[in-house]
């Protein structure tokens, strides 16, 4: 018999033999809150806040749960392949961890425990460019793992030249450049608590390290730790850019390229039309415009423009296997999952963080086989109606 991501399901009731029940809950939308009473709130309003009063973070999760699945039944699906192709990569299942940048503040073991997991479950891992350790060690942490790299783009050519130069040493094979933020948004949560974190110098590894970024300062970061973060807050994103700029990526990245946050479809179009190979469908979780439209309603029309001339991704609102099927009918490729595997961290450093992926697709695997699906190869608009919950 085959392996497949549904074996999770057995492997639980048969632990459960011996008195053993799972360490975390297997309904991932619990996480939450269990983070919220094991951690202090700062951390856990950083990573399950998001931007004014919150409607766009709700909007992601009304826009999954009013499309509903029809299933299909008698159409065999005994054996069962979750795996698919992604930018010229084999995955064995149609999802990545999203970047989350300054993960130190859910666990001390960071990106390095993320990344393992990941790299044990076989899914790519994308490293933030705010992450909590240099990419040189993470890359060293997760062996042969599939890695990407999320560039924040900086004000400072030289920073972002350095950047991409240490992930294609690191072996990055695919660069995702996020476009949602340009500036940090209006998130209440944070404000106030007064909690930003890398005016502690959280998530600033990659800058630190690198010999562009410490040229800039008038001091080296360990005589003015402070002065350094300033440099980094004042650089690390930068409002003026716009599309040509991006030619400066394709010349400097041999590899893929992905634009994350986009949710227009003239958006996906000039992402074609400057050479780049796929897009995020995203509202970063809800954590930058207020108000945005919901990233499952943007999909379809972003999908439409893209054709096949672009990769399409997702992510914002993913807690369940389900959802990832509701968003591979709605065109996307595969999905990228957040906060869900932020908490895993945070409440079980990287077992916690295999806990979600294995969730994710044993539900995912599931609900394909009880929908009467084989693999996400066949999914489409017919899968869905839509409901009113
Ligand atoms: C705490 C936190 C930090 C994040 N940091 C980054 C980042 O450094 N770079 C980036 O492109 N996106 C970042 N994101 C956005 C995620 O990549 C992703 O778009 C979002 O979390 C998806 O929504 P979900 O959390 O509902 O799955 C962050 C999200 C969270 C919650
Ligand atoms: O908090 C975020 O959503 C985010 O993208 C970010 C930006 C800068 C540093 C760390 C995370």
């Amino acid at each position: 018999m085959t392996k497949h991501w549904a074996d999770f399901q057995y492997e639980i009731y048969l632990n459960g033999m011996t008195g053993a029940v799972p360490r975390l809950p297997t309904d991932l939308t619990r996480l939450e809150e269990l983070t919220g009473q094991r951690l202090g709130p700062g951390p856990v309003g950083y990573v399950a806040g998001s931007a004014g009063n919150g409607s766009t973070a709700r909007a992601n999760r009304a826009a999954l749960e009013r499309r509903r699945i029809v299933p299909r039944m008698l159409r065999d699906v005994h054996e069962r392949d979750l795996s698919v192709e992604v930018l010229g990569r084999p995955l064995p299942a149609p999802l990545a961890l999203a970047p989350v940048g300054v993960l130190s503040i859910m666990h001390p073991d960071a990106d390095p425990a993320a990344a393992r997991a990941a790299a044990a479950q076989g899914v790519p891992f994308i490293l933030s460019s705010a992450s909590s350790t240099p990419m040189e060690q993470v890359a060293e942490a997760m062996g042969d793992g599939e890695r990407w790299f999320q560039l924040y783009w900086a004000k400072d050519r030289e920073v972002t030249k350095s950047f991409l130069d240490r992930a294609k040493a690191c072996g990055f094979t695919a660069l995702f450049v996020t476009l949602d933020t340009p500036l940090l948004a209006w998130r209440p949560r944070d404000l106030d608590q007064a909690y930003l974190p890398f005016l502690h110098g959280v998530g600033t590894a990659n800058y630190f390290s690198d010999p562009a970024f410490r040229a800039g300062l008038a001091k080296p970061v360990h005589e003015d730790p402070n002065a350094a973060v300033m440099h980094f807050v004042g650089m690390f994103a930068d409002p003026a850019k716009t599309w040509p700029d991006l030619e400066f990526l394709r010349e400097n990245w041999d590899g893929p390229i992905v634009l994350k946050g986009v949710l227009h479809p003239d958006d996906a179009r000039r992402a074609v039309d400057t050479g780049m190979d796929g897009v995020v469908v995203s509202n970063h979780g809800g954590r930058q415009v207020a108000g945005a439209v919901a990233a499952a309603d943007a999909l379809p029309g972003v999908v439409e423009a893209a054709g096949d001339r672009l990769t399409v991704l997702f992510d914002s609102g993913i807690r369940t296997g389900d959802d990832i099927f509701k968003a591979l009918a709605l065109g996307a490729e595969a999905v990228l999952v957040g906060r869900p595997y932020a908490y895993g961290l945070g409440l079980d450093g990287q077992a916690g963080v295999e806990h979600v992926i294995r969730c994710l697709l044993a539900e995912l695997d599931l609900t394909l086989a009880l929908s009467g699906h084989a693999g996400p190869a066949d999914l489409g608009a017919d899968d869905l109606a839509e409901g009113t919950a």
